[in-house]
Order: structure tokens, then sequence, then C-alpha cells
């Protein structure tokens, strides 16, 4: 404002103009979590506050941006590599160097923050620990306050738990723990339990906040670089590199908001959408400071596909989920294109998750696991990527052993450029060039596992093995997104003749239900939330309206 306008009138009747900002109003208002004092201090919560205040008009302008932006590849039907940020993509700039924590990562373990998990991935020999506040955990109160609670605990070394039957758990020595990496949720989740002026602060700022704010503490009292641990992210569902931008925003602000210095904090960006594909370059960009690397992040980068082209045609139809894998040329071609951006950045470039789990009781089932990861494993560490993920702790072994093999003792492989071939944008949307087929076995299989993971995340749980596969809110979205897209495209299915409709998945779950009543018995059944399950999963498979995440809808049902 120019000087000689004098002071802005007062939009607050009796309030004179000039006077400070009014003090937001600040409500906390979910159930009683234990030890929540802990984490929701005043100086955490007022922090959380500052980040809302800062951030959430530019956060909401870039899901309405979402939103024209789906518009527009609608109306394409393609998608190509930005005009405007061409002088990004030719430029010869790097990311700033890893921490030491960071360098070698050759195993990563994922999976939600409850307390026996937390010691159990810990201690599991993987390098990182992905301490999961998105796909692998459902956003209850419970859930996401005392998750930072433990993250605390794990911090500080003081993490135990037994159970009723007396099985105790502690962490093994600081030297073979994992380095902690947390991964808040995504832009589009409120946290409906914290409220600034009657507005519900972002899942995301919640997570990040928390954990930092607490973090950062114990770091400068730790000294400038801890060898083993710092404020390390991984951001999931990235769709742009503006949505990228905001978060180095908030990591400035937040270096300087508690007197770090600019970099401390390292971000893994799961390139995960299909847009965000085709501004690997730009993401890294703009997070140059503060990036880590870029994950292959599988599920959530096909149901991005199938969201975006949903409407697009035949071209774009995903079959089976299980007649798509990461050789696949689509699927090829994005690793590829990942691991040539990370390298030629100086950043790591981490693979994603095998969903095959092991089983502890089923020798057939853990030996089939082990060698369907083992050959995921295998394949990415000679395709050049540093590291990857893995789902369960049997499986550390198995991924290190593939790593091991390729890189040896070297931290890394970074200094690998990837393949020669170049990637187009053709061959990323060659979605038909997969080939697989569709079929009655696949919609029941979308069905059934739609249904199970609904019902477990409703009760809390946002990780559950369902038919020896880890299923988790990516996978899900996966199953009901891809029935809208057979049923809208009028999908013959290869098995029965039959065409893919919505009376049919109606059927389907109908028979799922019954199904699942004879297999748990009426009393679990009864005790279950299969009902609203169901019905949630008809709403977000089968309505006109295609809802952006099923865990919107999905969100005021939780607790
Ligand atoms: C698309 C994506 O985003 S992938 C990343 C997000 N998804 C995830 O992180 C999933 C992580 N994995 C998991 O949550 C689990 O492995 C599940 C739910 C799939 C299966 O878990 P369970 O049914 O408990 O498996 P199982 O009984 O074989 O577990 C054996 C032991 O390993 C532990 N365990 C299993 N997975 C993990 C894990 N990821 N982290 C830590 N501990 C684990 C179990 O707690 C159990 O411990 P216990 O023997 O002390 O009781
Ligand atoms: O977050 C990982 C994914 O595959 O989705
Ligand atoms: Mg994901």
């Amino acid at each position: 404002m120019a000087a000689d306008q004098g002071p802005a009138p007062s939009l607050r009747p009796g309030v004179p103009p000039g006077a400070a900002p009014a003090a937001p109003v600040v409500t906390v208002a979910g159930p009683r979590v234990a030890r929540a004092e802990e984490v929701l201090t005043p100086e955490a919560v007022a922090f959380v506050v500052g980040l809302h205040r800062a951030f959430e008009g530019r956060r909401q302008e870039l899901l309405t941006r979402r939103k024209s932006r789906r518009a527009e590849i609608a109306a394409a039907g393609t998608l190509d590599f930005l005009p405007e940020t061409a002088a990004v993509r030719a430029g010869d700039w790097k990311v700033a160097e890893a921490p030491r924590a960071l360098q070698d990562r050759r195993v990563e373990i994922t999976g939600p923050t409850d307390r026996k998990m937390v010691i159990n991935a810990l201690n599991s020999g993987a390098k990182i620990w992905l301490a999961d506040f998105e796909d692998a955990t459902s956003p209850t109160w419970e859930n996401v306050v005392s998750g930072q609670v433990n993250l605390i605990d794990a911090y500080l070394g003081r993490i135990d738990f037994s159970t009723p039957a007396g099985k105790a758990y502690a962490l093994k020595p600081a030297a073979e723990l994992a380095t902690v990496v947390v991964r808040p949720r995504g832009w589009h989740l409120d946290e409906n339990h914290l409220l600034v002026d009657g507005v519900p602060v972002a899942g995301a700022l919640f997570d990040f906040g928390l954990y930092f704010f607490h973090n950062a503490a114990r770091l400068l009292a730790r000294g400038a670089e801890d060898p083993n641990s710092g404020p390390y992210f991984y951001l999931p569902k990235t769709e742009s590199h503006l949505e990228a931008r905001l978060w180095n925003e908030v990591f400035t602000h937040a270096q300087a908001a508690v007197g770090i210095p600019h970099g401390t904090i390292r971000a893994t960006v799961l390139i995960e959408t299909i847009t965000a594909a085709f501004e690997m370059d730009e993401i890294l960009y703009e997070l140059r400071d503060h990036a880590a690397g870029l994950n292959a992040g599988r599920w959530d980068y096909l149901f991005s596909i199938v969201k975006n082209f949903r409407d697009a045609g035949d071209h774009y139809i995903l079959p089976d989920r299980n007649s798509v894998g990461m050789t696949s040329p689509f699927m090829a071609a994005y690793a590829r294109l990942l691991v040539q951006t990370c390298h030629k950045r100086g950043a790591h470039a981490i693979g994603g998750m095998a969903a095959f789990i092991p089983s502890r009781r089923d020798a057939e089932v853990n030996a089939v696991a082990f060698e369907k990861v083992k050959t995921d494993k295998d394949r990415e560490a000679a395709n050049g990527f540093d590291g990857s993920w893995v789902a369960h702790p049997d499986l550390v072994p198995v991924a290190r052993a593939s790593f091991d093999a390729v890189l040896g003792d070297r931290p890394n492989q970074k200094e690998n450029p990837g393949s020669p071939e170049a990637v187009t944008a053709a061959q990323l949307l060659d979605i038909a060039g997969a080939g697989g087929t569709c079929t009655e076995a696949g919609l029941h299989n979308a069905v059934q596992v739609g249904i199970r993971y609904i019902e477990a995340w409703l009760r809390g749980l946002g990780a559950v093995g369902i038919f020896n596969m880890m299923e988790d809110a990516a996978t899900a979205e996966i199953s009901r997104s891809q029935i809208w897209q057979w049923i809208h495209n009028g999908v013959v299915l290869s098995d029965t003749g039959e065409k893919a409709t919505a009376e049919l998945v109606r059927r389907l779950v109908a028979g799922e239900l019954a199904a699942l009543r004879a297999e748990l018995g009426a009393e679990a059944y009864a005790g279950g939330r299969w009902a609203e399950a169901a019905e949630l999963f008809e709403q977000v498979s089968l309505a006109e309206e295609f809802a952006d995440f099923l865990t919107l809808p999905a969100l005021p049902l939780l607790g």
C-alpha cells in the first residue's frame, strides 16, 4: 500500500484501524488421546497454526488448480512436458548433497506409526523407515496424535511396548536402527480436529509441523548434523512443481521460525501422479536446497493414470491390476525417466513397493512373496535405482541382497546415468501397449479388495494384508477407480463376454457381503463396518461424479 493512503479501514467493527490482527481462535476438537498434551503443546500448536495462516490460501489455490488441470487433460485427451519450464529441463544444475544419514538408502521399510510397528521397523535392519501418515494410515485422531507420541519416544530411544500376552518389544542399540523419514498426508486431506477460526488445518501441515517442531528442538540440542537422523520427509501425491514449490516455502519458513539452517530439512518426493511424471526435473529444481530424491510410487501412479484419463477412451483403460507391472512398457518408461532424472541432478532414485507380503505361517505363500520381491528388487537395482521399499521386515534381507549385489560397498549408484534410451510422452502414456485383459475375475477382485480395505480403514487400519497382498489407500484407489473406468468405457469382460456395468458391480458387492458374513460368522460380521464400507465403495466406484480421492468422502466417517 502507498504511504499516503493512510491506514486501511477497519473491517472489524469496534476495532480501530491499524490494530494488531486478531488472535486466531484455535479449536482442538478430537476425542481424548493418551499423552496428547506432550505433542499438542501450546508452542507446537502455535507453530502449526502459523503454518496454516501462512500457507492455507496457497494450498486451496493449488487444490483448485488440480481441478482445472484435470479439465484440460480431459479436453486434450493427452499430456505433455511443459513448454514454460523447458529451460529448467535443459539447465545444468544439481540438488544439494545428501546428508550422511541419507547417503545409503538401499533398503527402506514403510509402515504405520503404531507402537509395535515403530519398534519392529526401526529394528528391521532397513537403512530407512518411512513413518507413514499417508497410504498406510487411516487418519483417525488417535492414529495421528499417538503416531507423533511414538515418534518422539523413538527419537528419544525410550519407546517400548508389550502385548497383553506379555511379549516385550524394545529398541536395538542406536547404531543398528533405521533413520526415520516421515511421510505426512497429501495436500488434499484436512485435519478436522484442529481448526483455526473454524477452518481445518491441512493434514499435511499438521503431520509435518508437529514432527518438525519436536524433532527440530532436539536436533538443535544435538548439533547441526546428527549422523543418524534429521528432519527428513517423504512428500506424497504431489501433482505439479508448483505444489513442490509450496513445500519448499513451508520448509524455508519452518527452518527460519525455529532457527535451524536453511537446507537442514530433506525431502524425497513421490512421483506417483501422471502429471508429476512430466515434471520430475521441475520438482527437483523447486526443492533443490531440500531435495533428497524421487521415489517411484507405482500404485498411486496407476491410480492417477486411471483418474486423469478415466473418460479418454480405450487407449487408457487399465486392465486387471495383476496383469500390469513394472515391466509393462509404460511403467518401465516411468521408472527409466525417474532414474535418469535423479542421477542427472545428483538425487537418489528410490524404487517402489512390490505388494506381495510374506507369511510366517504358510511356506508356499512365503516362497512366492520372496521370489516376486527378489525379481522386482533385482530389476530395480540393475536399472539404476539406489534403493527400494519393502512392506515387511522379513523382506529386508531380500531387498538388501538385490542391492548389495549391484552396489557392493558403494552407498548408492548416483554416478550411473541409467538407461541411454530417452523417454517420450507417448511412451509414458501408452497404457494400451501393456496388453493385459479386463476380466470378471479382475473386477471381482477389485470389489473384494475395495470393500475389505475400506472396512479396515473405517476401523482405523490403513494397511492390511488381503489375499497375501499388501493393500493400502493407493491400491484401494486403483480398485474403485478402475471399476468406474471400465463401466464408463463399456468394457466387455474377456472371460465372460459380459459388459462391466453398475448392476454387475452391485451384484458382486452383495455376493461379497454374503461371503464375508459366512466367512466371519454373524457376530464378527455385525461388529464390523461392512454395510458402510459397501455403501462408500459403491459411491466411489459407481457415482457419476468421480470422487478425487476415496478418503475424502470417507473422512467424515472416521473418529
Ligand atoms: C502404496 C504404498 O504407499 S506402500 C507403503 C504403504 N504401505 C505400507 O507401509 C504397508 C506396510 N506393511 C504393513 O502394514 C504390514 O506388513 C501388513 C499390514 C501388510 C501385514 O502385517 P501383518 O499382518 O502384521 O504381518 P505379519 O503377521 O506377517 O507380521 C509379522 C511381524 O512383522 C511386523 N511387521 C509387518 N509389517 C511391518 C512393517 N511394515 N513395519 C514394522 N513391522 C512390521 C508385524 O508387526 C509382526 O510383528 P510381531 O511378530 O512382533 O507381532
Ligand atoms: O506411495 C506409494 C505408492 O505406490 O502409491
Ligand atoms: Mg502412494
